[in-house]
């Protein structure tokens, strides 16, 4: 059989690269040479051995029959289903059964697949939705065959990410209007897709759905189906599994993305030599020049430039091969292999700092939670690298008591976790030894060996002193040879606008911003990622959202505990720049940002920038500086922040501040917005509060009592704990009379939503992997951060202001009142009828 293979497609990719300017006419011929090693064909076997005696009914209590049945005749297009139920089934069903006559004129039959046979279902779906055949697959052969082999199940995880493709799609199939009703009977979690299968049973074209109503191009089916009868005008007959996706692969690689592509990804060596892994690198190519967002931010696999720079550069390759390319191909949109190879990809995760606290307490517990949502590529590893001597039995003890089983446990935790623990290898080192990292490089490549070609990603767990001696080492010595390389920083990102410009420039030497990923955690808190879609998704709140209606802005971090073990980190840093200047900023910059352009990466970072920009300088009038002492209260002493161990005696460091400052812009001028954060307070909670200006003119003035301001409306975003949003209103209380009440309007979430709330550090993990850099910070926003707080920061110090102490469960200094009083307004979290 004259087969297009991957390493085929490899050699095109060397090709290319070699001979970036050759167009990609020539590149396809070149590839459309004959070439059998047989491994196409092995896996197209496989494949069709796997369908052929399937039982298949019509109906629940029909005659069993072969699926080879199916195509005995002739070739037949197969839909297989989720759910008949659902919203994205139908519409999927819908559209290709209303474009039967293409698709008949191709040769094909149309059928309809379902795993699930619940006979009311069924009825409202076929003719509705579905007018041909439909059969029953018990064993649900046809679901796995399309996910190659394995059932897949989507997470319902991906239905809570608002920017995720699942919402994408819902919103797609709810504004296509052709569905009139849905329902959420039955399994709506085993993933469906679509296959072509030729005469005989030769599997011709499968595509696997990736998330909830990921459906295959409509392009690529119809020109899979043309090539499977050879109708194409002067086209070979080709088997389309592979070869349809890479071709759309190479006419991506043409000229100057090619090029790009190969500049950037580092180091450069064995890229051409090594054609087993080719493959994965068409991969990540393809990956990050695919359609939606996900794609353009997908592999992050290098760029510099904006996503909409790139696709219109993909976009005009894609074109210039259309163009001289073959006219089958012309409406082919570049589609990537991100859902295939998500069980493909082979990816490395490297904790450097893997026996410290953050580690244990947090990174650990986030990746063994993706990976029972089987969040993780199929083929991931994850090393521990760090000084301790430990080998990996006791590593995987050491990370197991930290492990749990809170999401959604299905039974089968313990196993997960077992499962997981034997992906987990330790590997000591030193983090300044270009050795030590070229060690671990070795034994990741022998993990990695099995697969075509491993991404890596590198978590910074460790202390800041030493980020760029181990992003040197580790980007020189244990850089991916041919996917991408990515490096999670942890803050501090330096102590000032100085240490700070250091910094960058220090990890510039080592990595490009794009393989950056600054983390603040708080991006990636569930409210916070609500805030934007909160803002921008409602009417009514986006007109109410500025000064004429906007009396103040309190953006509030409490912690019921003192810095218990970190007081060496904490002392050097002070509350401002351990809190203040990174997470509340960051909220409030997502806060006060004007609308961006899209929720691209880019567009939202830089509407934050320029929010940031319009900030006044944080001035020390305006700022209330405090640090908590001992306290005594039943027999039971908990200490001051001086008692602890780790901090210097006579340390005037704050573990309280709370500062007003202002956005100078035509939306929020004289508005103060109010940041207040603070370790051994009375409660633990993060909160942003709207206070909204008074009714003019109210009517029932007389009724709200003296004090105006209880009776003002108070919109709260509870980002933790307990997470919700309620809006304090007025009501009038039931009965006779004329009584006025403030009351909530309340969204807790946990109430409203059964699932558990992914931690944040699992969300942005996920995001780095999936190269999404929405909320990760870009380095200009922290430099404008920095300009932001640096002088006071300078001052504080250089004047040695002493803080004023407030007991340990307090609700902080009195200062902090005297803050707010002076802009007329008050505390929204310290007020009596707040519990
Ligand atoms: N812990 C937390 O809650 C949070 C931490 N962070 C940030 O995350 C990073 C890691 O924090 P955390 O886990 O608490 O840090 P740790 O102090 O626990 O340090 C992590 C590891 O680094 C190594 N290490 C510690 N001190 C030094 C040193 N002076 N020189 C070289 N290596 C050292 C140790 O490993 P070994 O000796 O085995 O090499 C240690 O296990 C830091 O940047 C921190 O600011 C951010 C938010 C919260
Ligand atoms: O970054 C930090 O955050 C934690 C608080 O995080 P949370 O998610 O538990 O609210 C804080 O304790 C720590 O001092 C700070 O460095």
């Amino acid at each position: 059989m004259a087969a297009w293979t991957v390493e085929r497609g490899s050699r095109a990719l060397c090709l290319l690269q070699s001979a970036a300017k050759a167009s990609a006419q020539k590149v396809l011929e070149d590839m459309q040479r004959p070439q059998d090693d047989g491994s196409f064909h092995r896996f197209i076997v496989k494949m069709t051995a796997s369908l052929q005696n399937v039982q298949l009914r019509k109906g629940k209590d029909g005659a069993p029959f072969p699926a080879s049945q199916l195509w005995q005749d002739g070739p037949v297009l197969v839909v297989v289903l989720r759910r008949p139920g659902c919203l994205l089934c139908r519409e999927e069903a819908i559209r290709i059964w209303n474009s039967r006559d293409k698709f008949e004129a191709a040769g094909l039959k149309l059928v309809c697949i379902v795993h699930e046979y619940i006979e009311r279902e069924i009825a409202a779906f076929a003719p509705e939705y579905w007018g041909g055949d439909l059969f029953y697959d018990e064993e649900k052969a046809f679901n796995k065959a399309v996910h190659g082999g394995n059932i897949r199940k989507g997470s319902l995880l991906a239905l809570l990410n608002p920017w995720g493709d699942a919402a994408k799609n819902i919103k797609r199939a709810k504004e296509s209007g052709t569905v009139k009703d849905s329902n959420l009977k039955g399994d709506g979690l085993t993933l469906g897709g679509l296959m072509i299968v030729k005469k005989g049973g030769e599997v011709a074209y499968s595509y696997g759905e990736k998330t909830f109503g990921d459906h295959a191009p409509p392009e690529e089916i119809l020109a899979a189906a043309q090539q499977r009868s050879g109708r194409a005008a002067g086209r070979p007959v080709m088997p389309a599994l592979h070869s349809m996706r890479l071709v759309a692969q190479v006419l991506t690689l043409s000229g100057k993305v090619a090029q790009r592509h190969a500049a950037d990804h580092q180091p450069q060596r064995a890229v051409c030599r090594q054609p087993a892994r080719q493959h994965h690198r068409l991969r990540a190519l393809t990956a990050q020049s695919s359609a939606p967002s996900a794609s353009t931010n997908g592999s992050g696999a290098a760029t510099t430039q904006s996503p909409e720079i790139e696709a219109a550069e993909v976009e005009a390759a894609a074109a210039d091969a259309r163009q001289n390319g073959s006219p089958s191909f012309s409406n082919m949109k570049v589609y990537g292999l991100q859902e295939e190879n998500w069980e493909k990809a082979a990816l490395s995760i490297v904790v450097v700092g893997a026996s410290g606290d953050l580690a244990k307490k947090k990174i650990f517990p986030s990746l063994f939670a993706l990976y029972y949502e089987n969040m993780l590529p199929q083929n991931f590893k994850v090393y521990g690298y760090a000084r301790s001597k430990m080998n990996d039995e006791e590593f995987r003890d050491l990370i197991a008591g930290s492990l749990t089983c809170r999401l959604n446990d299905a039974g089968d935790c313990g196993k997960k976790m077992d499962e997981f623990l034997e992906r987990c290898f330790y590997q000591a080192g030193q983090y300044a030894s270009e050795d030590d990292f070229a060690a671990l490089d070795k034994r990741m490549a022998d993990g990695e060996s099995e697969q075509s070609c491993a991404d890596r990603m590198f978590y910074l767990s460790i202390p800041p002193n030493i980020f760029t001696t181990v992003a040197a080492c580790a980007s020189k010595a244990a850089s991916s040879k041919c996917g991408w390389t990515r490096m999670i920083v942890e803050k501090p990102f330096g102590k000032d606008s100085e240490s700070f410009q250091e910094l960058s420039a220090a990890l510039y030497e080592h990595l490009r911003e794009d393989q950056i990923y600054r983390i603040d955690h708080y991006l990636g808190k569930e409210l916070i990622e609500n805030l934007t879609v909160l803002r921008f998704a409602n009417l009514v709140f986006e007109p109410l959202w500025s000064r004429q209606y906007i009396r103040n802005v309190q953006v509030i971090f409490s912690e019921n505990f003192g810095t218990e073990g970190r007081g060496g980190y904490f002392d050097q840093y002070g509350i401002v720049r351990d809190v203040i200047q990174n997470h509340l900023l960051q909220i409030l910059a997502l806060f006060a940002m004007e609308q961006p352009a899209s929720l691209d990466a880019e567009d939202i970072r830089n509407e934050k920038v320029k929010v940031l920009k319009s900030m006044g300088q944080v001035r020390l009038e305006d700022m209330v500086l405090g640090q908590y002492r001992s306290r005594t209260t039943r027999g039971t002493t908990l200490p001051g922040y001086l008692d602890d161990d780790t901090v210097p005696p006579n340390s005037i460091t704050p573990t309280f501040a709370a500062c007003s400052v202002f956005i100078n812009n035509a939306r929020w001028d004289g508005v103060p917005f109010l940041l207040k954060a603070g370790k051994a307070l009375a409660n633990k909670a993060a909160e942003i509060r709207v206070q909204f200006r008074h009714v003019p003119g109210n009517l029932y003035r007389n009724k709200l009592g003296l004090d105006l301001d209880k009776a003002t409306n108070e919109l709260v975003i509870r980002i933790q704990p307990n997470e919700g949003i309620y809006l304090k209103v007025n009501n009038k209380v039931p009965g006779l009379g004329l009584r006025i009440d403030t009351t909530r309007l309340d969204l807790t979430y946990k109430s409203k939503y059964q699932a558990t709330l992914p931690d944040a550090y699992e969300r942005l993990i996920l995001d780095c992997i999936n190269g999404d850099r929405r909320l990760f910070i870009r380095n200009d926003e922290l430099e404008v951060a920095w300009e932001k707080f640096t002088p006071v920061l300078k001052e504080i110090e250089d004047r040695g202001v002493q803080p004023e102490l407030y007991p340990y469960g307090s609700r902080g200094p009195v200062g902090a009142h005297y803050l707010a009083a002076k802009h007329g307004v008050r505390w929204g979290d310290l007020a009596a009828d707040d519990e």
